[in-house]
């Protein structure tokens, strides 16, 4: 479903500043995988979301998703295969909007539709099927502007938004970090349901290390612009902090340091 080949990024090339963020990332997904992504400070997660999901263009390298070659696609070229949620609540969705009228906007996105906001009845039947998955009592509030909703509800909202139309591929970008525990406790059990109602392909790059293990089929581990370890199957099966830490030190050769997973731990 998704294939990152010999992925190179780098920025500022050829000055004093120039940084490899991706070194030759191969990556594939079968359809329905779910993998979680871990790795130190500056290891390139973001950046391999960013190429992606075509916030970035790969300097070399390609993606292909569902046998499509988007590697030169834009963002914009690539919505209707690729959803993306990231850490802020306030940014999958619009705050003086509805929530119908967002529910809109994902509907159209990727399309070449006009951006007319109607909400006809048939498709607030639609969104509110949607929305009542999520359990919050957001079906009953579709003519509430976003602006209203709590941070969790926002992001619940965006996570629905961002599979509305079913993507080929989700990406999750710490889409829990900015969230009081209790909350992103409750995205991450939304983020479970959905993921498995729609049998989507999905990469959630996390810095808590216990989600990184329980979440999905398959955790990898980025170093330095690499992929260092892939964990699936057997392996991953039963396997701790502390076994997935002491696998990170071996192959590294040096222990994980991010700031946001020691705080977390
Ligand atoms: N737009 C940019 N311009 C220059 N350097 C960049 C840019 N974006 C990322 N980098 C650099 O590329 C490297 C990889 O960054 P990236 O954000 O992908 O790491 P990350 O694994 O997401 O890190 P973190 O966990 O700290 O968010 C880092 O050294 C970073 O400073």
């Amino acid at each position: 479903m998704l294939k990152v080949i010999d992925g190179v990024k780098i920025f500022n090339r050829g000055t004093i500043n120039e940084k490899v963020a991706l070194q030759g990332v191969n990556l594939e997904m079968d359809k329905g995988e779910f993998i979680t992504v871990i790795g130190s400070n500056g290891a390139g997660k973001s950046t391999l979301l960013n190429v992606i999901a075509g916030n970035l263009i790969l300097d070399q390298g390609q993606v292909i998703v569902a046998d499509k070659d988007l590697t030169n696609k834009s963002d914009h070229q690539r919505a209707n295969l690729i959803s993306r949620v990231f850490q802020d609540p306030l940014q999958g969705t619009a705050a003086s909007m509805t929530i119908a009228e967002n529910l809109v906007l994902a509907l159209k996105r990727g399309s070449r539709l006009g951006l007319g906001i109607g909400v006809k009845s048939a498709r607030r039947k639609k969104f509110q099927e949607a929305l009542s998955i999520l359990d919050l009592g957001l079906e009953d509030r579709l003519d509430d502007k976003v602006g209203l909703l709590s941070g969790g509800q926002r992001q619940a909202l965006t996570l629905i938004m961002a599979t509305l139309q079913k993507p080929k591929v989700l990406l999750l970008d710490e889409h829990t970090a900015a969230l009081d525990p209790k909350t992103a406790q409750n995205i991450i059990e939304i983020t479970q349901k959905l993921v498995k109602y729609h049998d989507l392909t999905t990469l959630m790059v996390t810095h808590d290390l216990d989600h990184a293990i329980e979440l999905g089929t398959r955790t990898i581990m980025m170093n330095n612009g690499n992929i260092i370890l892939d964990v699936k199957g057997k392996e991953r099966e039963g396997m701790t902090i502390d076994d997935l830490l002491e696998k990170f030190t071996k192959v590294s050769g040096h222990r994980l340091t991010n700031d946001r997973i020691l705080l977390a731990q």
